[in-house]
């Protein structure tokens, strides 16, 4: 079998299950913190670990920048070279092009682009994202595909979504099958219900180990997202994991789950730890803010964390004010925790059919906070 997926308790569309890989298992509703450039920012992997992580995120657009596909594999593939054991999944390039990369064309061969770094210029076919997830020995690689900017107009979405079609086929046709690894399609569309469709049955034809929804959190605000997400994954199939890629904040994540979806992703909990930005069970705290220049209180008095149980939130506001190293690290341990703390709740309420009442908590206490 490629890749693994037990399903172990279902509470409306909401479902409890065990993904497989040859790294390890993921307790799945899950969330990966994203380790783009193969490092979860400003944390060491036995610190990720310790948040309850499980798989983490790389991305092929930045490692075959830098330092190289190639040198990764070299070095013993990616679980080597940043000493992550664990499994990893990695995002094949096309948004990140879309999104960072200079004069980018793209066409039906693939994307041509100009390195964000040095100008270099590269290409980035269906064939090629395969080879470099497979040189960086990715547990589950993602198809090369073209997510649209919102807004677009429907005839260009909906070629969009044709090209990322033959893609996936093209993808399937290169990926190297091995147990343990597997290759997911990612269902396109946009926010047009028939296209979604059509993608989702041509995607569950070809046959794909995992299904992941993109195309979502381009600014289109949750309602469209989770209007999205009502018409699409009922159109996938039960026995496999459904990954909802870039999301997102933690309502959005409940509501995804409600929805049926297993796996996210999202630079939220690091990238807002290295703004000042702390998630916690009384909403969204700015640590920068003057009223927690004496506060002896933690973060987050009902978080479990290193961090909550040791430093005060005047320390971590000096942190922050000094500009000290230190205030990124903690914060973004902290939020990385909160998320897996939140992973934790909803699989545990899935197992006990009580995922209403905890998505109810869990609104109300974000409901709170000052951002
Ligand atoms: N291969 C691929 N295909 C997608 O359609 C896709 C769609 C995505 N949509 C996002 N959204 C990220 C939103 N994020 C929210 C926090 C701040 C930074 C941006 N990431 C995505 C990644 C994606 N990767
Ligand atoms: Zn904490």
């Amino acid at each position: 079998m490629s890749i693994g997926f037990q399903l172990q308790a279902r509470d409306g569309a909401a479902r409890r299950g065990v993904v497989e890989t040859a790294h390890g298992r993921v307790d799945t509703p899950a969330f990966m913190p994203v380790g783009t450039a193969a490092t979860v920012k400003a944390m060491r992997p036995q610190d990720v670990a310790a948040t309850g992580a499980q798989m983490v995120l790389g991305n092929t657009y930045h490692l075959m920048l830098r330092p190289g596909a190639e040198t990764v594999a070299e070095l013993g593939g990616l679980h080597r070279f940043m000493a992550w054991p664990g499994p990893i999944l990695t995002d094949s390039g096309g948004y990140q092009v879309m999104s960072l990369a200079k004069l980018r064309k793209i066409d039906e061969r693939g994307v041509r682009f100009r390195s964000h770094i040095d100008g270099s210029k590269h290409e980035l076919t269906p064939e090629g994202a395969v080879e470099i997830q497979d040189l960086l020995d990715a547990d589950i690689a993602m198809q090369l595909d073209e997510c649209p900017a919102a807004g677009r107009p429907r005839d260009e979405v909906a070629d969009s979504m044709q090209l990322s079609l033959r893609w996936a086929e093209r993808c399937r046709a290169a990926f190297r099958e091995r147990a343990g690894y597997g290759l997911f399609a990612i269902v396109q569309g946009g926010m047009h219900d028939d296209l979604r469709r059509e993608s989702a049955h041509a995607l569950t034809g070809m046959d794909f180990p995992g299904y992941a929804v993109g195309g979502l959190a381009v600014g289109e605000g949750q309602a469209e997202m989770f209007r999205v997400l009502d018409v699409t994954v009922p159109e996938l199939p039960e026995a496999k994991p459904r990954y909802l890629m870039g999301v997102g904040r933690p309502l959005d994540i409940v509501g995804a789950v409600e929805r049926g979806i297993d796996l996210f992703d999202c630079v939220l909990p690091t990238r807002s730890g290295r703004t000042a930005q702390a998630f916690t069970h009384g909403g969204a705290v700015n640590i920068r803010n003057a009223r927690h220049r004496r506060d002896p209180r933690p973060l987050d008095p009902a978080c479990g964390c290193g961090v909550c149980s040791t430093f005060s939130r005047a320390y971590l506001h000096h942190l922050i004010r000094a500009g000290e190293m230190l205030g990124p690290m903690l914060l973004t341990e902290h939020n990385v925790f909160f998320y897996q703390t939140l992973m934790h709740r909803l699989r545990d309420a899935i197992a006990a059919g009580a995922l209403a009442d905890e998505a109810a908590r869990i609104r109300a206490e974000q409901a709170a906070g000052d951002i």
